[in-house]
């Protein structure tokens, strides 16, 4: 808003005459919204009542439909109570409201405007110097279904001229408003109140890799989450079929965002953590930092590729077979030359193992003949066959040609690997050579986040045969050209209502034909390949994770967003560039962030001065609030610090609304859970990244990544820059949107005090 030329302020009387103008217009709305809804429940009446003495092909399709519309009825159902957050009046007169979803009159008049629509997005976009044909834009603020304000951005000032009494000027409310309330511990849309900077961003025509970087609280993640809703709306045909991917760090962070797309009206999205990455396994456990650092380095990419080719194997002598009586050798040339042949075909290790297979057999049959030719024996070419099928089920021929070229799996081949220091040593690249120690464990341990890629890689050099992947693809695409056909056969017969598109019904059909939704499917394919993929706190990947990210989208359509400033991980990165321009060169663009909209400045000033103090590669940000509190800083003594926490989390209970993250070093989570446990008067405490779910909660830094509470009490902060690095501080105290405590024993770590003070 341009503010020198929005000060006046009308009546009170004008602006209630404006809200209920407003309000007529929105119980329109409403009422549009409610008859859909009626139609759809009727809808699904009919098509209920319609299921007797029906053939398993109408059971499907009535199945696909009943479906259909509940998804349609759930998203009407969650607009429902507010659908519409704005008003945009062009140069040309016309007026656009636009809401969460499109809607439209019986007649195709259209209603309100979707807000991913090319219409809205000057809503977002206009300011007064590029007004792109608007004159006046209107942000509604609503509780429910009642307009209870409004704030108007003049951005044609002639308008003002002649009085303009139907104009409402006032504050930055609906922002404000925004960012200001008491967290639920789940994440909601921004839709109304998207900011230029971060629209730029959701609309990005960008097909590369985009990677948004930003301080804390600059809206990183609901940005990428509202992209992935406008790729799927912008591109729906393309993204369907294939899934958007988002992946996050942890359980606990998807649970808080896990409402986002679904109140967007969009499902057509997998969320996972990375130890769910590789199917089959699922882990969220890590690895001790310098192990991790070593599994995540590029060169491991080398030691797994140098281990498989180790396990090609020629014996260290020849072998001695004997095939039904006659006397023969497997030579080392004869295993070697199959070996080469093998390879020279690049295929993967199992696939390959095929050609080793045959090959080496080729030789040793014309070894067998030698051998009976040599006993005397006459033999034909009509006999190879038979030759070849002694020779095949002879155990120990089968034997030997396995020690030689044994097949894997994926985890079968870690687990040995892992276990096996001369393995590591014979196949560490020079860059590993002195900590490929570090990786050596019991063969039965358990799998840890820092496996996951390394298993991906493998199942790489190991490869998988692709044929019945290949037909299946063949027979789905022809399969939905009929189904298509068929649905829009349907579509004309039973609904006419324009709700149920024939491809939407075709998907339908073919995932309940399949029995799994889009989520199952890609989540147990490794080979699934997404059509975009999303990653939240990217900062967090090392080379070797960046690598199997890659493999699932290999057109590189990628939304990265994160924080180099927030690094924990091991093998995490601070560089953008480093990470990802090995797969995308050129294509990389890096958008910014700058403005904060969680964390009130005088918290986040002293954040800053702690991040810069510690060297961290910070990125400028402002707040949008100053904030009513600087942070509490308490000095206690070693034996009094538990105590001190218990006190502090009662008394900021008992002041300020809202949830409450105790964040501390792992090692004191348990007693300090107990101790808060302990007093009766508080709720229930969690703990961990799934204590989003508990209005007070007991975490590391790590797990609080990507959340945000109304109050931070931060656990003796030196011990969080013991564990991971001032990294983890700087999230820790980013976190709040009200309130930060600090109750430490030792030393404040440089930065901390407020200006002057000296730490104590
Ligand atoms: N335009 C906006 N309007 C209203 N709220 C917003 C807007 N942008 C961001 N927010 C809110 O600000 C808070 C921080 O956003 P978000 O978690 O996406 O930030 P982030 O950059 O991912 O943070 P971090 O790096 O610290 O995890 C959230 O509560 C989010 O809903």
């Amino acid at each position: 808003m341009d503010e020198s030329e929005q000060q006046t302020v009308r009546t009170e009387a004008q602006v209630a005459r404006e809200i209920a103008r407003e309000q007529e217009y929105a119980d329109r709305l409403y009422e549009r919204v409610d008859e859909l809804i009626a139609q759809v429940e009727r809808n699904l009446d009919q098509i209920q009542g319609s299921q007797q003495a029906s053939t398993h092909q109408n059971r499907s399709e009535r199945d696909a439909f009943m479906a259909l519309y509940e998804d349609r009825l759930a998203l009407l159902r969650s607009v429902s109570r507010s659908v519409v957050f704005g008003r945009l009046d062009m140069d040309d007169a016309a007026r656009h409201y636009i809401g969460r979803i499109g809607l439209f009159t019986p007649e195709r008049e259209q209603l309100l405007v979707d807000w991913r629509a090319p219409a809205a997005s000057a809503f977002y976009r206009a300011t007064s110097t590029e007004r792109l044909g608007v004159r006046l834009r209107r942000h509604l603020i609503n509780r429910g279904r009642t307009v209870v304000g409004l704030e108007d951005d003049v951005l044609d000032q002639s308008m003002l001229e002649g009085g303009a009494e139907d104009v409402v000027l006032q504050g930055e409310g609906a922002l404000l408003a925004a960012v200001s309330g008491t967290r639920t511990g789940r994440m909601g849309d921004i839709v109304a109140t998207i900011q230029a900077e971060q629209d730029r961003i959701i609309r990005s025509e960008n097909r590369g890799v985009l990677v948004v970087q930003g301080g804390p609280g600059t809206g990183k993640t609901a940005v990428a989450l509202h992209r992935a809703a406008y790729l799927l709306y912008t591109h729906r045909r393309r993204l369907e079929h294939t899934g958007v991917l988002i992946m996050a760090p942890t359980p606990g962070f998807l649970r808080y965002i896990e409402r986002v797309l679904p109140s967007l009206g969009e499902s057509g999205v997998v969320m996972m953590t990375p130890g769910e990455m590789f199917p089959g396994v699922t882990t969220f456990a890590h690895d001790e930092d310098d192990v991790a650092r070593v599994k995540g380095d590029i060169a491991m990419a080398d030691l797994l590729a140098k281990a498989v080719k180790l396990r090609q194997v020629v014996p260290e002598k020849d072998v001695r077979l004997r095939i039904d009586g006659t006397d023969l050798v497997l030579t080392r040339d004869m295993v070697r030359s199959a070996r080469r042949e093998a390879r020279a075909t690049h295929r993967p290790h199992n696939a390959a193992r095929t050609v080793f297979v045959r090959a080496a057999m080729d030789r040793l049959v014309d070894a067998y003949e030698r051998a009976l030719k040599a006993e005397g024996r006459t033999v034909v070419p009509e006999d190879r066959p038979d030759l070849l099928s002694d020779l095949r089920h002879d155990p120990e021929v089968r034997r030997q040609l396995n020690l030689a070229w044994l097949p894997y799996t994926p985890q079968g081949f870690l687990r040995i690997l892992l276990s096996r220091p001369d393995r590591l040593r014979a196949a560490a690249p020079r860059a590993l050579a002195d900590r490929v120690s570090l990786l050596v464990r019991p063969k039965d341990a358990e799998w840890t986040v820092e496996d996951v890629p390394l298993l991906d890689e493998i199942a790489e050099l190991l490869g998988e045969d692709s044929a019945p992947a290949e037909a299946k693809a063949k027979d789905d695409a022809e399969r939905r050209r009929a189904d298509v056909e068929y649905a829009r056969k349907v579509i004309e017969n039973i609904d006419t209502s324009g709700i149920v598109r024939a491809e939407d019904l075709a998907d339908q059909v073919s995932r309940i034909r399949d029995g799994r939704t889009l989520a199952e499917r890609a989540s147990s394919e490794r080979s699934w390949t997404y059509g975009h993929v999303v990653v939240d706190e990217a900062q967090e990947h090392s080379p070797m994770s960046w690598r199997a990210l890659m493999r699932r989208a290999p057109t590189k359509s990628f939304t990265v967003v994160g924080d180099v400033a927030q690094t924990s991980s091991a093998g995490g990165t601070d560089s953008w560039t480093a990470a990802l321009s090995p797969y995308v060169q050129d294509r990389l663009e890096v958008e910014h962030l700058t403005v904060n909209y969680r964390t009130p400045a005088r918290i986040m000033d002293r954040a800053v001065a702690m991040a810069q103090a510690h060297s961290l590669p910070v990125t400028a940000v402002s707040s949008v609030r100053e904030g009513d509190e600087d942070p509490l800083l308490e000095r206690t003594e070693p034996g009094q610090l538990t105590a001190r926490i218990a006190a502090a989390v009662r008394a900021v209970h008992a002041r300020i609304p809202g949830r409450i993250a105790v964040i501390a070093a792992a090692e004191r989570l348990e007693d300090l859970a107990a101790a808060l446990r302990a007093d009766g008067d508080l709720p229930r405490i969690g703990t961990g990244s799934a204590g989003v779910d508990d209005e007070i909660a007991v975490m590391t830094a790590q797990d609080a990544k990507g959340l945000e509470f109304d109050t931070v009490v931060i656990v003796e902060p030196a011990e969080l820059i013991d564990a991971h690095g001032a990294g983890d501080l700087y999230v820790a105290m980013s976190r709040s949107t009200q309130h930060l405590g600090v109750v430490h024993a030792r030393e404040l770590p440089a930065g901390m005090a407020p200006e002057g003070a000296d730490g104590a």
